[in-house]
């Protein structure tokens, strides 16, 4: 995470470039996807699924790592999410095949799922409310004990932060009302956010939302296809780079 905030704060962007490589000449358009957009990304978010479906997927994701310039965190987007000793061949996996600097990681099997991905240096974003539903039949479910599931995620990911401070929270654009109610929860904590662009997220009430009220910062916003789709990925990402500065000023009345 300080690698992340000391990217956040040369660039002054919070944009994540997702990176799920579809269609024609997929290695010739992620390289550019990398090179036109690096100036304005705090992070890449490669998903692994968009990886694994391709017969050298593996072997692209390393090549990945070498253009994706160092100083810019790379994300693996992998959900992983399994019993510990699982979970630390995941890990390997990850950072020592990969050269992943942080992963996302399902919390569903609980505290010994998430820690193995905790290393220093290596970010690990714990998936609290998913942007694919913004009424979500699980992670809104009420619990006995008071709050939703979700929140009960990011009750886990806060109780493990003094020891991991490298854990943060996934947390979907599509339902600012969550992601205001997990910033209060989780005042400090980086939050990995997609849903802007294809899925319809509300990019002005989730900066509203989710920035750290602390520095301005702790949002990695992020969005996939809205630039792997455009014809100029560098000026959509710049345009997007802009926009939530933009709105980023107004929140915090300050040039950013
Ligand atoms: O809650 C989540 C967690 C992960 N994702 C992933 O982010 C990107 C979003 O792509 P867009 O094209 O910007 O919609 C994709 O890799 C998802 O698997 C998510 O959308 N929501």
């Amino acid at each position: 995470m300080d690698q992340l905030t000391r990217r956040a704060q040369t660039t002054g962007s919070l944009l994540c470039v997702g990176l799920d490589p579809v269609g024609e000449n997929v290695e010739t358009r992620l390289r550019e996807v990398v090179e036109q957009t690096a100036e304005y990304a705090a992070g890449f978010k490669p998903n692994l699924a968009f990886f694994l479906a391709r017969p050298d997927g593996v072997a692209l994701l390393q090549r990945l790592r070498e253009w994706i310039p160092r100083e810019v965190p790379m994300i693996l987007d992998g959900k992983f999410g399994d019993i510990a000793n699982t979970a630390e061949r995941y890990a390997a996996f990850a950072y020592d095949i990969i050269g992943a600097d942080g992963v996302t990681v399902n919390p569903y099997m609980g505290d010994d799922a998430i820690v193995p991905f905790a290393r220093p240096g290596k970010a690990v974003f714990v998936l609290a409310k998913t942007s694919n539903k913004p009424a979500h039949s699980l992670q809104d479910e009420q619990l006995v004990r008071g709050g939703t599931l979700s929140d009960l995620a990011a009750d886990v990911v806060q109780d493990l932060y003094p020891q991991h401070p490298d854990l943060g929270l996934v947390v979907g654009a599509t339902n600012a009302d969550a992601l205001a109610r997990l910033r209060q929860r989780c005042p400090e904590l980086w939050f990995l956010v997609p849903g802007v662009g294809a899925q319809g997220g509300d990019l002005a009430a989730t900066v509203q939302a989710g920035c750290r009220a602390s520095d301005g910062l702790g949002l990695l916003i992020n969005t996939s296809r809205s630039i792997w789709q455009a014809a100029d990925a560098g000026a959509a990402a710049r345009d997007l780079t802009e926009q939530i500065n933009a709105l980023r000023s107004e929140r915090f009345s300050a040039t950013i």
